[in-house]
Parts: C-alpha cells; structure tokens; sequence
C-alpha cells in the first residue's frame, strides 16, 4: 500500500520522527489530512472533535499480534492524531475477546531474512517512540491479556485500567520465550514497577494476573471488565483537566531521558535485535514456543 510504503521511505522516516515528543510544534505536513473518523482494516480511530479523545480499537485477529503492517497502521494514526492540535487524549483497547495484544507477531522474528527483522524491528521502536514521547494523555483499556509487546504498549500510555478477570494475564515474558527484553523495555518497566519487580518480573518472565499486577503497580485500576472503557472514559476526563503545556513538560521531564537513549542508539539497536533474533538458537527457541502454542490450543 502507499501508505506503508510512504511509511518506510527514508524521506518520511525522519520527519515523522522528529515528531515524537513535540508533534505539534515540529509537524511534518505530510499525513495532516484527515480529522474525523477513519477505519482501517487492523485499527480502528474513533475521534470525537468535541472531547478531543480519539479511541483506537485494535482489531487484528486472531490476538492483535503486532505485525509489520499493524504497527505500520498504529504509527501512521498516531501521527495524524498527535498532529491534530484539537485531538488531546488518547484510549487505546481492543475489539478482540479476551485479548488486548498478544505481542509482537512471533511470524515477524521467525524464519524472516535480517533485512525484514531490522524492518520489522525499525517500526516496533517507531511505535514506542511515538506512544511513549506523546503529548496527548494515553490510557490503556486493557479488556484482555497482555504479555510482553502487549504490556510494552500498555506500559507507554500514562494509565493503565484492566478488567478485573483473573482469566487475563500481563507481563514482560520474553525470557519464557528464550528471548530477551531490549534496554527500552526494560527501562519502561522499571519506570513503571520499579528496579526490583522489573529484575524478578524480567529475569522469570512472570505473567500477573490484574490482581498481582494492581500489587506492583503494573496496572493502576482494575475494573469489572464491562467498565473498563467507561472508567477509561471518565479518567481521560480528569486528565484533561490539568493545564496542558504542565503536564505534558513534566511528561517529558519523566520520559526524555529513556527515550533519548533509544533515538541516539537505534541503529546499534536494531543491529543487536538482528543479530540476535537470527541466531539459529533463538529461531529454534521460537519455534519451540509456537509449537508450544498450538499443543496448548489442541
Ligand atoms: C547482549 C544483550 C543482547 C540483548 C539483545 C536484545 C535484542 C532483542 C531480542 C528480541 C526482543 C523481542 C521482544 C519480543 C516481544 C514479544 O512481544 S514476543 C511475543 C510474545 N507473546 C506471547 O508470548 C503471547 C503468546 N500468545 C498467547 O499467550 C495467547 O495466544 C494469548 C494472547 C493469551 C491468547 O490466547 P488464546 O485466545 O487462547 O489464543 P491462541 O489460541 O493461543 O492463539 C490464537 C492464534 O494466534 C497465534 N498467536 C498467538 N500469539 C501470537 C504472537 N505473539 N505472534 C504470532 N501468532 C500468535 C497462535 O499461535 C494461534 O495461531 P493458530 O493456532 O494458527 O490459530
């Protein structure tokens, strides 16, 4: 598609990231075209102009795996809406039953050639630059599982509500995997949980249930799953009541630091995710895992 590959030429590639932190004032005209609602096949956008609350609702089944093109599409609808002066708070959930985001799509780091890896690996940081540098105020409506790119997602928004379902889970699990969460991941989560939940939570690949994730904070608020997004609603509300340019400096002041280690490091990062992910251990770990995967479901 066009889009996609506007996306990835290197043209765009910098100006839209030169926009990750302070979109508004540095906005490349390039995707400034569309304001109300808009559906796409992997993401849904509903922007209500009178709140200034944009929704996306992930719908990719079978488990919103975050592929190539679905981040692809997340990327290029979080520009538009951080372009959107109007456009202010940000919820982002899920159409699919009883998952969130099931993580990075494992398709993607599997049997895939380096130059594909890099690629994917490229718009995975994109997606984290965006989200966790935004200026609108983001809040996951978690109504379903999240393990490990899943719960990255949730942990760049600045507040996580979760359905009150010990049948869902959360966690960085890459180490269950035989993978291993990159600085940027990491360092989202101690920002989150702290230096000791995140060295356990990271070192076993722990899943929590809500009830263990409210414990450590990992979550914020857990809900019955029925109110998730009217919770997710009335929270944004009060988000938005805070002067704005306040709120987001201290943002910034809170994030800069781990996001800046990223935007100077992304080439050396993608080269170790690489050569990492295309060793021959690891695509044997992987594999195993989606074995895994499908025995359980039989
Ligand atoms: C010196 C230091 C060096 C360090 C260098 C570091 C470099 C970086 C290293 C690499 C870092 C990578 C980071 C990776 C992050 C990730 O996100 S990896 C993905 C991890 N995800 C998971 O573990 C979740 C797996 N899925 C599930 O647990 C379950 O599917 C679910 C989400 C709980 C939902 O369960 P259920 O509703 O029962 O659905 P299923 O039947 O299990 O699944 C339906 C089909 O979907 C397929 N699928 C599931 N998850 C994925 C996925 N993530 N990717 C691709 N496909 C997935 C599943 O196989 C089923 O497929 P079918 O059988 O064909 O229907």
């Amino acid at each position: 598609m066009a889009w996609r590959a506007a996306l990835r030429s290197k043209a765009v590639i910098p100006a839209l990231l030169s926009c990750s932190s302070h979109g508004r004032l540095c906005a490349s005209p390039t995707f400034i075209t569309q304001r109300n609602n808009s559906t796409s096949p992997k993401i849904k956008v509903d922007y209500d102009q009178t709140t200034g609350v944009a929704v996306m609702h992930m719908q990719s089944p079978p488990v919103n795996s975050l592929s190539l093109d679905f981040l692809t599409e997340l990327c290029i609808s979080l520009e538009k809406l951080e372009m959107d002066k109007g456009c202010r708070g940000l919820i982002i959930t899920s159409n699919q039953p009883k998952v969130f985001s099931a993580g990075l799509d494992i398709l993607e780091m599997y049997g895939k050639s380096p130059e594909h890896c890099g690629e994917f690996w490229k718009v995975v940081q994109e997606m984290w630059l965006k989200l966790y540098g935004s200026n609108m105020v983001t809040i996951a409506a978690i109504n379903g599982s999240s393990p490990a790119g899943g719960c990255l997602l949730s942990l760049t928004c600045d507040y996580r509500i979760m359905a009150d379902n010990p049948l869902y889970s959360i966690g960085l699990n890459e180490t269950q995997l035989g993978i291993v969460a990159p600085f940027w991941f990491k360092e989202t989560m101690v920002n989150t949980v702290g230096h000791r939940n995140t060295e356990v939570a990271l070192q076993l690949g722990l899943l929590y249930k809500p009830a263990e994730a409210l414990k450590i904070g990992l979550v914020d608020q857990l809900v019955p799953e029925d109110q998730v997004f009217s919770v997710a609603t009335q929270t944004m509300t009060k988000w938005l009541t805070i002067p704005e340019h306040a709120r987001q400096i201290t943002k910034s002041m809170m994030r800069n630091p781990t996001i800046d280690k990223l935007r100077t490091n992304r080439e050396a990062d993608i080269q170790n995710f690489v050569s990492f992910i295309t060793k021959e251990s690891i695509q044997k770990s992987l594999r195993m895992y989606m074995e895994m995967l499908k025995q359980r479901k039989a």
